[in-house]
């Protein structure tokens, strides 16, 4: 089995000694910050201004603009969205970029796809926590951590891999555990974890079942709790135990159609694809489709986007959680890059 580091194996000193600037407070960027300064660690934010400045302020940071915060700092981890991490990079980062600073990110796209050409001499590293930011926070104050993957892309100080794993201590990640990995493999499994199993197949099969019961007829509120309030309960079972433990909970007329139908959902035909979607991922296709798409001001994405905000299952599931108080959002503490 693989090298798995918990919290005994990491030093903290790599880090202890030094400032991080975290350049972003969304999702990532507010659980990092708030994660690190909970563990003792010394944290500053870099940010335009705007309302993820006022949230970090609100929670008692030193904000400054990008450069100023590279400047003070030693750890400078890159927490903007991925499609604006470029021009930040080459306006405010690099500039101020030197032999003593160490470059992070929590995803290695820019690096992996050659879009951010560090200069020699600075450390590169990545911190990949394998969960969303809101998590991150949540599970860390909860006495929890996220697992994370860390990377070391450049080790100009010879100590790149203990200041990634002290980095990883600080916001949680090795009390569940710590693998390392190289850019190209975070990045490439990454993306298809996210495209084909996580995000895009999950909301796929959800669609589906509901637009299959709605198309036969029965209630849209009873296929919203059928196909999605459901799953998280389901995927709880899974979180715990696996799919064993899921399928001790279920009842056994639902394990028997978890072994007979499941396969006729999900096919060979299906698998092929997900082959094509990892090819083009590897490839560097589908990196070039997001580059050029976000070049275009996202003329795809903002049409489908403005789509699925108005399918019945998100109109239903609305009206549904407006009943349902005890289901907390994080939703106010998204970037508005995203509202
Ligand atoms: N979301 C997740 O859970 C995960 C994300 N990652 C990676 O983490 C990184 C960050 O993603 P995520 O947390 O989703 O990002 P978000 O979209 O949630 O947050 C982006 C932050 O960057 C700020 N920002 C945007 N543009 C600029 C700019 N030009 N100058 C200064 N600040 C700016 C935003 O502030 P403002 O309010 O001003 O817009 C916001 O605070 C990405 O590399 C992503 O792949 C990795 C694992 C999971
Ligand atoms: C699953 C989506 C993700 O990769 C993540 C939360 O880990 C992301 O990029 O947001
Ligand atoms: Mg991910
Ligand atoms: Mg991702």
């Amino acid at each position: 089995m693989t090298k798995v580091y918990y919290d005994a194996d990491i030093a903290v000193q790599p880090l202890s000694d030094k400032k991080v600037a975290i350049l972003g407070y969304g999702s990532q960027g507010h659980a990092h910050a708030l994660n690190l300064r909970d563990s003792g660690f010394d944290v500053v934010i870099g940010l335009r201004p705007g309302a993820s400045w006022q949230r970090a302020e609100a929670d008692g940071f030193t904000v400054l603009p990008v450069g100023e915060a590279v400047e003070a700092a030693d750890v400078v981890m890159i927490l903007l969205p991925d499609e604006r991490q470029v021009a930040v990079y080459e306006q405010e980062v690099k500039p101020y970029l030197n032999k003593d600073k160490a470059l992070a990110f929590a995803h290695g796209f820019n690096i992996h796809f050659t879009q951010i050409q560090p200069p020699a001499d600075v450390d590169v590293f990545l911190v990949a926590p394998k969960g969303p930011g809101h998590l991150v926070r949540r599970v860390y104050e909860a006495g929890g951590g996220v697992p994370a993957l860390v990377a070391v892309q450049q080790d100009a100080s010879g100590q790149a891999l203990e200041l990634a794993l002290a980095y990883g201590r600080g916001i949680g990640a090795s009390r569940a555990g710590i693998l390392t990995t190289t850019f190209k493999e975070e990045t490439e499994t990454d993306l298809f974890g996210e495209q084909a199993v996580l995000c895009g197949g999950l909301a796929a099969l959800v669609k589906a079942g509901f637009e299959t019961l709605l198309e036969a007829g029965y209630q849209p509120e009873v296929a919203y709790f059928e196909c999605l309030h459901e799953m998280k309960l389901i995927v709880d079972l899974i979180y715990e135990g696996g799919l064993e433990y899921m399928r001790y909970s279920i009842s056994d007329t639902a394990q028997w159609g978890d072994f007979t139908s499941g396969p006729r959902v999900v096919t060979d035909e299906t698998k092929a694809e997900m082959k094509r979607i990892l090819a083009d991922i590897q490839s560097g296709q589908f990196a070039k489709g997001w580059i050029l798409e976000n070049q275009a001001n996202r003329p795809m994405f903002n049409a489908i986007n403005r789509n699925e905000q108005e399918h019945p299952i998100e109109v239903v599931g609305r009206e549904l959680r407006a009943m349902m108080p005890f289901i907390k959002s994080s939703r106010q503490a998204v970037s508005s890059t995203k509202a």
